[in-house]
Formats: C-alpha cells, structure tokens, sequence
C-alpha cells in the first residue's frame, strides 16, 4: 500500500529540506522560483569571498571541506601555500626576463630587449611555457570534422575584462575600466619600488593609458559571442602557409611570420610542421582587423600588453602586497570583498590541476559505489526518442538520424576506473615534481605541464575514451566531438540524486539534468554534429528550417526577461540559447520518464510534512537546485559571459513552457506561469 507516509531518513530530511527552501505563502502559479526558493533566499546570504551563490555552490562549498582534510592539511602544503608571504614578489621579478621582461617596470626596456624583440617570440613564450595565449590564440583542438584527430586552431585573444562589452567603459562598465587601469599602475609601481627604480606616475600612467587603448582596440577586432554560435561558420581551413599570405600582421614595419611562430610553440613537443600543414582559423575577421590596430602601436605597447596579461593573473601566487594590488579590481568586477580561505583557494587550486589524484580521493571519501549505475539515464533516452515521433516539425529522414545520434551518445558516470590505479596516476603525473617551500614555481610547473601535454596531442589520435571532466566537481557535461554525456562522483549527491531520495526528487534532480545533456546533442550548437562527433549536416533544409523558427521563440521569449539584480539588463536569447533548449528538452524529459516509472511501478508513498503530490515534488525539486543569487557586479559579469541563463530565468522560463507544469499545480490560464504564447523545440 503506497498511500503511507514514507518516514525514512532520506525522506524526512528530504522534505524539512524542500520545506525549508520554499515560501509556501507564495502563489505557485505566480512565480514558482519565488515559491520554490523563498525561503532559501531569505536564509543564504551571499558570504564576502564569493561572488554568485546558489545550490551549486554550497554542495562545491561542501566539497571542498572533504578535499580540505584529505589535501590542504597537509603541513608540507601548508607550507608551500604560505610561502608567498615569505617571498614577496621575488618569484614573478625573476621569471620577467624569460617572457622579455615588462617595460613599464624596467629600465631602458629598448637596450636590453626592444632591439631583438619579435611578437613572435612572446606570443610563442607566454604559449608553450606559461599557458597564456594572447593577441594570437594559437592552440591544439580536436578537429570539428575529423573528431579523431586533432589539429592546430588559430582564434582571437581573450580579453582582460573578459567581455568586449566592458570596454565601452561606459554606466557600470566605468567603474571595472578605471580599476583595471588602477590595477595595472600599482602592479607596475609595486615592482618598480621592489626593483628599487624611480617611479614616475605621470609616465607609468601614460603608458598603463596606451596598454588599455591597444586592448580596447583588440576587443573591438573581436567577434561578438553572436557570430561566434555557428561551429560551421566558424570552420575555416587552410594550409600553415596561406596564413601568412593571407592573414599578414605587421609590427613596426616587421611582418609577422606564422610558420616561425608555429615552429618556435611546436619545437618544444618535437613537434615540426610544415607550411603545407592544415590549420583551422576560427576567426579570420578578428585576424584582419588586428594588423590594421597593430599599425597604431610600438614594440613597447606591445610588450606591455601581453606582460600585463599574463602579471595580472600570477599576482594571487604571491604575498599580500601583490595580491592588494588586485583588491578593488575583483571588487568591481564581481563586487567581492574579501579572498577566500586559503584552505579553499589550495582545495579549489590543487583539484583544478590535479583533477585525477584529487578525483581518487573525493571517491574513496565521498561516493557511494551504488551512484555508478543511473538506470534513469536508459529511461530519459528513450523518451527523447518517442518524443521524436509527436515532433510535426521534423520530416522522418532527420527523425531517422535525430534517434541514430540519440542511441550513439555514450554515457559517463561517476568516475573514470584509471584514477582507481596506482601506475596510471603515477603515469600521468611522473613528469610533474613540486617543490615544498616555492609555491610560485609550482604554479609555473603547472602552467608549462598542462601546455606541453595539450600541445603533444598534435600527432596523436582523440582518445574518446578520456574523461572531459574530473570526478571531484559538482557539475555536468556534454561533448559534442565525443558525443558523450558525463556525470561526476559530485552531482551525484542530494538533492540532485540519491538512492535514499523519491523518484519524484530524482527525476526532478538528477533527471532533468541528464535530459539536459542528452539535449544539448541537439541544440543549435550540438546539433551541427553527427552520431560521431563531426561537423557534419544530417538536417534536411526543411527540417532545419523549422528548427530555427522554433528556437526563435526560445530567443524572444528569455530575451525579453529582465534581470533585476544586472540592473534591469535584459538576458541575451541568443548567447543562450543553447542552455535555455537543453533546459526546456532536460524538464519535459525527466518529466515523462518519471510518469512512466509511476505507472510500471505505482505511485510513491508521499513524504512527510509537506502536502504535495508527487509531481508537484518533482517541479519543486527540479526548481530549488536553481535556488541562488549574484552580487549585482557578478550578475553584469555573468549576463555578458555565462552562456546560462541565471537560475530565476531558467525555473521560470522552462516551466512556463511546459503544460505538464500547470497540470501539476492547477494554475489557470491567465496566470504568470502560464502565458499565452509557449516555446517547444525538443
Ligand atoms: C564544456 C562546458 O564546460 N560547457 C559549459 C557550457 C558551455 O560553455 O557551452 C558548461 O558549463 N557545461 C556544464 C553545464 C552543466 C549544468 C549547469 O547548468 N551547470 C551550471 C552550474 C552552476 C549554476 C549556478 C552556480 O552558481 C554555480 C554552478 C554552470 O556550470 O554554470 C549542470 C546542470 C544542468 C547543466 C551544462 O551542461 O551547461
Ligand atoms: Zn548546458
């Protein structure tokens, strides 16, 4: 009999959780975020040292206290980790040299490096030895249409603000340009007083004035996240060769030499590669634009730009003086006030860069064996297929290939076998040695370790049997070259799955997430490549016609979401429409797979405390792992770069696309939940 109360810990803890998270005053039908996560955002308050906090980020929190007594209590680390503040800024003075030094922060710069400067040279350096691809972004990558192999990508500069939005330096942008600005004077101030050189704030200003101009004029060369969306577009190949036909840059009258470059980067994997070599350009226009800017500045500018980039990253390694000098920069950009803890910084640092051990250690610590095998993922792949049969819009040939790429995604749960043995770690790692009292050194180990093992891939075929993630991260992917869903050791955890919790909670966590990765194989980006992971078309016209047509509603109705919190900015449709598809598809799924496991499997015993049914625990489940706020400079940030939508926008827009919703919750037509006009791609 299934109408008792289920009072098992799972359940009891489950429901005070969802009772705790939700503001039951609230009309569901109203806005079923504010219901679902009222009480969550009336109890978290955003801590100091972080930026955006959501559901995400206290099971990430959470995490890193497991890594912190299996990592960072180490004293040997310990004493690694604080050996900044012993060191001053002595490690990042010493390594300038090798990068032809900084010129705003030495003397007679032209002496000692500007006669035999060439970009090539430091574009090639900061690559293979520092990890920092800058002006010219050239990196090894798997090849969109040969998805076995990998193959040399020429693309456009990151930028120092992280969106070229920012560099109009206008209403809330002012404010993260003037302390970018005021970042670079006091590094270069800093160094000069360590140094022991004079410092001429007029002059250091003038300078630090035509670095920001130069990289104003580089985001303005690059392409908008817009015209970046279409992989196809993107495709450009070409011989090693034709680049330096085609895309010439001139600095001070010196021609750029590609094939130097790419030999100066490949030499040091052994590497050689001929001008006939096939590269790909993903940004041809960006390329044009540059040598024209590049026209307008020195050698000097040069340098101090690309220096600049890769300083004002390497400060967090160092004492407390070089990191100050960060201090309001942070705050403008993502309105933080204080660092994290150290402690965090290391679990964070160390997981970042060896994600395997790390990974190893999460699973012995934390991870049930159990998780490993997520029957639902069978259940929610199967009715992504049957939906294909009620889509009007797609004719049977694509239906036919749609359901061929569903079958082929490979699925990834957990953790990879490998990090369970000792010789493949020790493998992996054996050309990796740190040193114990010299913390800097070991981030620039890391740096070159990563780069030189990106870099040797050139020759060697994609391994689709790697792991595009580790498995201590509280996260979820899709690979569109490996056509493979993955889901690590840290989502697999309350409230998005648990052996203990309802199926309503699982499908509403976990499920949707899973749909969500399934669909992403077919949104407008995913969908570019076939059952193998290539850049090929298997849409007929008609078909991608009506899908285009179809994601426009998605565009125009996120689109005209206003964020509160970014001062009213409305979300961009386009940049993300990918996550708002794979958001909608990840919903309906996950919903109609778990109905079908009420009617193989009769309903489930209601919880305790909480009078909803089951569906509407599934909705309420799915909508408080979304539950989370930004700190308003965190929320311009993200609304420019994150390709998601915020959490808020994401509850709301999908449910309001889903009829079964309003079932759940008997909400009437004119409701908010329920607008006139829905979206449904998948
Ligand atoms: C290769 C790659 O990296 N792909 C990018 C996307 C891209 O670049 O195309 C990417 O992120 N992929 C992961 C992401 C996973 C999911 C997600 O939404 N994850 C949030 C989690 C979060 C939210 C708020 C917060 O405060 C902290 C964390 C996130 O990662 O932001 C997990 C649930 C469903 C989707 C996905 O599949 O989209
Ligand atoms: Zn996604």
């Amino acid at each position: 009999k299934n109408d008792e109360i289920c009072t098992t810990a799972d359940c009891t803890q489950s429901a005070s959780r969802l009772l705790e998270n939700m503001d039951a005053t609230v009309d569901p039908c109203d806005n079923f975020y504010q219901y679902a996560c009222g009480g969550w955002l009336k109890k978290n308050i955003i801590p100091e040292s972080t930026s955006r906090y959501s559901t995400f980020d206290i099971l990430r929190d959470e995490l890193e206290v497991i890594l912190k007594g299996d990592i960072c209590d180490f004293n040997q680390l310990k004493k690694c980790i604080f050996s900044p503040y012993i060191r001053g800024g002595a490690p990042l003075l010493q390594m300038l040299p090798d990068v032809f030094e900084w010129p705003i922060a030495v003397d007679d710069w032209e002496a000692h490096y500007g006669a035999t400067w060439r970009l090539e040279d430091v574009v090639a350096r900061l690559n293979e030895k520092y990890e920092t691809q800058l002006l010219v972004n050239f990196f090894v990558g798997t090849d969109d249409r040969d998805s076995n192999s990998h193959i040399i990508h020429v693309g456009q500069s990151s930028l120092g603000l992280l969106s070229r939005d920012y560099y109009s330096c206008s209403g809330a942008y002012g404010e993260a340009c003037r302390a970018y600005e005021q970042f670079m004077v006091d590094l270069a101030k800093l160094i000069r007083t360590d140094r022991e050189l004079v410092i001429n704030e007029a002059d250091i200003r003038e300078e630090v004035t035509r670095v920001f101009d130069l990289e104003k004029d580089i985001a303005n060369a690059t392409d908008t996240p817009e015209d970046r969306n279409n992989p196809v577009l993107l495709y450009n190949k070409m011989e090693l060769g034709d680049m330096n036909a085609n895309f010439t840059l001139e600095v001070e009258n010196k021609t750029f030499n590609w094939s130097y470059l790419t030999a100066k980067i490949m030499n040091t994997v052994n590497i050689t590669v001929p001008d006939t070599e096939k590269i790909i350009n993903y940004s041809p226009n960006y390329y044009r634009k540059l040598n024209v800017l590049l026209a307008k500045y020195t050698k000097r500018d040069l340098q101090n730009y690309m220096v600049w980039r890769f300083a004002m990253n390497m400060v967090v390694g160092l004492s407390r003086a070089y990191r100050d000098t960060r201090k309001a920069f942070r705050k403008a950009l993502s309105g933080t006030t204080s660092e994290a803890a150290v402690w965090r910084q290391c679990a964070l640092y160390v997981n970042n860069n060896l994600e395997n051990s790390v990974g190893r250690l999460y699973v012995q610590e934390a991870f049930s064996e159990k998780s490993k095998e997520l029957e639902m993922i069978k259940d929610i792949r199967e009715v992504f297929i049957s939906n294909l049969d009620d889509l009007t819009w797609m004719d049977a040939q694509t239906k036919k290939a749609a359901e061929e790429k569903a079958r082929a995604i490979r699925e990834r749960i957990g953790y990879s076998d490998n990090i369970m043995e000792d010789q493949f770690l020790n493998n992996e790692y054996k050309d990796l040695n740190y040193s114990s009292e010299e913390y800097f050194e070991n981030i620039l180990k890391n740096l070159e370790f990563a780069q030189k093992k990106r870099l040797r891939k050139l020759r060697v075929k994609v391994n689709k049997e790697e792991w595009v993630t580790g498995a201590a991260v509280v996260n979820a992917f899709y690979s569109s070259s490996k056509n493979q869903i993955v889901f690590p050791a840290g989502i697999l955890q309350p409230p998005f799955f648990s052996k203990g919790q309802t199926k309503s909670l699982n499908y509403g966590g976990i499920g949707m997430v899973i749909g969500h990765e399934i669909t992403h194989g077919f949104d407008d980006n995913g969908r570019n490549y076939d059952k193998d992971g290539d850049l090929k078309d298997w849409w007929t016209p008609d078909s991608t016609q009506r899908f285009l047509e179809l994601s426009k509603c998605i565009v125009d109705q996120y689109g005209n979401f206003s964020w509160d919190l970014a001062n009213g900015i409305h979300l961009n449709g386009n940049n993300t429409l990918g996550e708002n598809i794979a958001d909608n598809g990840g919903i309906r799924q996950a919903y109609q797979a778990y109905k079908n496991y009420v009617a193989l499997h009769g309903e489930e015993p209601p919880l305790p405390g909480i009078n909803l049914s089951h569906d509407q625990l599934f909705f309420l489940n799915f909508a408080q792992i979304w539950c989370g706020t930004h700190r308003p400079k965190q929320a311009i940030n993200s609304i420019k770069v994150d390709v998601h939508s915020p959490g808020k926008f994401r509850v709301l827009g999908s449910l309001q696309n889903f009829p079964e919703f309003a079932r759940a919750f008997k909400c009437s037509k004119n409701s908010y939940m329920v607008p006139e006009n829905v979206c449904r791609v998948w």
